[in-house]
């Protein structure tokens, strides 16, 4: 569960920023995120996931408060609760398929890859179509099979809370509503909540709820 209690955001040096005054997700809620460009989705999914820290207001995450954790506290709790499917996919031009799919269990000491772990990465990939492309790299990929890798990447710790910016990106309509359909798919094995950003009107009613953020850009000054 999400809850969000008089969040307020500002970036450093520049007036753009954030307010909500309240929020509050279920778990296993699958919920689009909308908005005009530029009112503060990205930013959202970022202070909820504890990249950024709020100014003022709490955020909690299925009862942890992430912005009271310390810096390193906060970003194991990133790494094992959240899975992340943002618009530059940062998948690893020099690293295969499959080697990008298990990628943070290589780099983060709180991810223990071993052999469930590994099969459940083959079998991630077999599931979303890319059994026959684990040991090719991001380059010899189509743009969605790209997509589906970083899908597989963030769903491989089977985290509590799928954080996904744009990841349906410039794909055509079968292969955006592809994705869409994985993520819910994988989210509901998992009981996990779904945020998703999205432009896609036509995809909305895949979700259950439908949050659309409209706000001035500036938050309200203390
Ligand atoms: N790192 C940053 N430093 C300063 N301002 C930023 C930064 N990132 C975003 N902003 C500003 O914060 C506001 C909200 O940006 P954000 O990316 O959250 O919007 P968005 O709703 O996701 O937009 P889009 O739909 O275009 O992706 C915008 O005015 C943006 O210019």
């Amino acid at each position: 569960m999400i809850e969000i209690e008089h969040l307020s955001f500002r970036y450093p040096g520049s007036g753009a920023g954030f307010a909500l005054p309240a929020l509050r997700i279920e778990r296993s809620a699958k919920v689009a995120i909308i908005g005009p460009s530029g009112a503060g989705k990205t930013t959202l999914l970022k202070l909820i996931a504890g990249i950024l820290t709020p100014d003022a207001g709490t955020v909690r995450v299925d009862g942890v408060t992430v912005s009271a954790l310390n810096d390193s506290a906060r970003r194991n709790f990133r790494i094992s609760r959240i899975g992340f499917v943002f618009q530059e996919l940062e998948l690893l031009d020099y690293l295969s398929v499959y080697d990008n799919i298990v990628h943070p269990y290589r780099i983060n000491r709180v991810l223990k890859l071993d052999r469930q772990v590994r099969g459940r990465a083959r079998e991630l990939a077999e599931h979303t179509g890319l059994g026959d492309k684990l040991t090719a790299l991001p380059r010899e990929l189509s743009q969605g099979e790209r997509q589906r890798t970083a899908v597989c990447r963030a769903l491989l710790s089977e985290p509590a809370l799928v954080l996904a910016d744009e990841a349906t990106g410039n794909l055509d309509p079968p292969s955006k509503l592809r994705i869409i359909e994985l993520l819910i798919r994988a989210t509901e094995r998992n009981r996990a909540t779904l945020l998703a950003v999205t432009h896609d009107h036509e995809l909305l009613p895949l979700f259950d709820r439908i949050i659309d953020i409209r706000q001035p850009r500036n938050p309200p000054t203390e």
